[in-house]
């Protein structure tokens, strides 16, 4: 059972000062330091590391070192998941990852949150909302996901866009905040070359 398990989506719990979520996430940080000091060489460490770590993975995957995530367990990733450089999972709630998604570097997927209101967020609360990745989509450097956002299958989403609400899928999104700017069409299958 993945820590967090019985608080709702949306429902405040105590980040900062509850042991038990304290314990855990130093737990994984200990995991993460030894997976983010593997060799490139160490294939066979880096994949029973992640393996340990996440609610559920294949064994087809790569995630470049430094990785960063609060607990581990409440990833699921899909097959033939591909992400670059400094990926930062925040997943006090569930984040659920389809099949052949690719993340470039610097990727932040947030499902946590803080209350607006002063007294309440330094009394350490936090909230949590899933996070739901569909499958083929591509994400690009630099883009943060808040909380309780999907995206949808098939979907790309441009370098350094914000996603704060649902990407339908099929998609190419762009921009803070993140809005659709155009369909991916049959015409994306026959482009031969990229230089503009
Ligand atoms: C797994 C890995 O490691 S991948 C390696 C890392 N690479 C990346 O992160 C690259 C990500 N690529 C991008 O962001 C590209 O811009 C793409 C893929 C979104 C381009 O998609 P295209 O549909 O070809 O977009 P195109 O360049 O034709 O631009 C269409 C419109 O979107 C806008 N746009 C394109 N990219 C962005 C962006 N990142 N942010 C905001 N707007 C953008 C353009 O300005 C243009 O607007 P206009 O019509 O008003 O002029």
């Amino acid at each position: 059972m993945g820590v967090l398990e019985n608080i709702e989506p949306g429902e405040l719990y105590d980040a900062n000062y509850d042991p038990d979520l304290l314990r855990v996430r130093k737990e994984t940080k200990i995991k993460l330091h030894e997976y983010n000091n593997t060799s490139p060489a160490e294939e066979d460490k880096r994949n029973q590391i992640i393996k340990e770590l996440l609610g559920s993975c294949t064994d087809n995957f790569i995630i470049e070192p430094p990785f960063y995530c609060d607990y581990g367990s409440n990833i699921h990733i899909g097959e033939n998941f591909y992400a670059n450089h400094n990926l930062i999972i925040l997943d006090g709630a569930k984040v659920h990852i389809g099949d052949n998604v690719f993340l470039a570097p610097n990727v932040g997927i947030y499902t946590a949150g803080h209350p607006i209101d002063v007294e309440r967020r330094l009394q350490g609360l936090e909230y949590a909302m899933p996070v739901t990745i569909g499958d083929n989509v591509w994400i690009g450097g630099g883009v943060t996901v808040i909380p309780g956002v999907t995206i949808g299958k098939n979907t790309v989403i441009a370098a350094g866009s914000v996603v704060i609400r649902d990407i339908p899928e099929g998609v190419v999104a762009a921009g803070n905040p993140c809005k659709v700017i155009r369909k991916v069409t049959e015409k994306d299958s026959l482009t031969k070359n990229y230089k503009k």
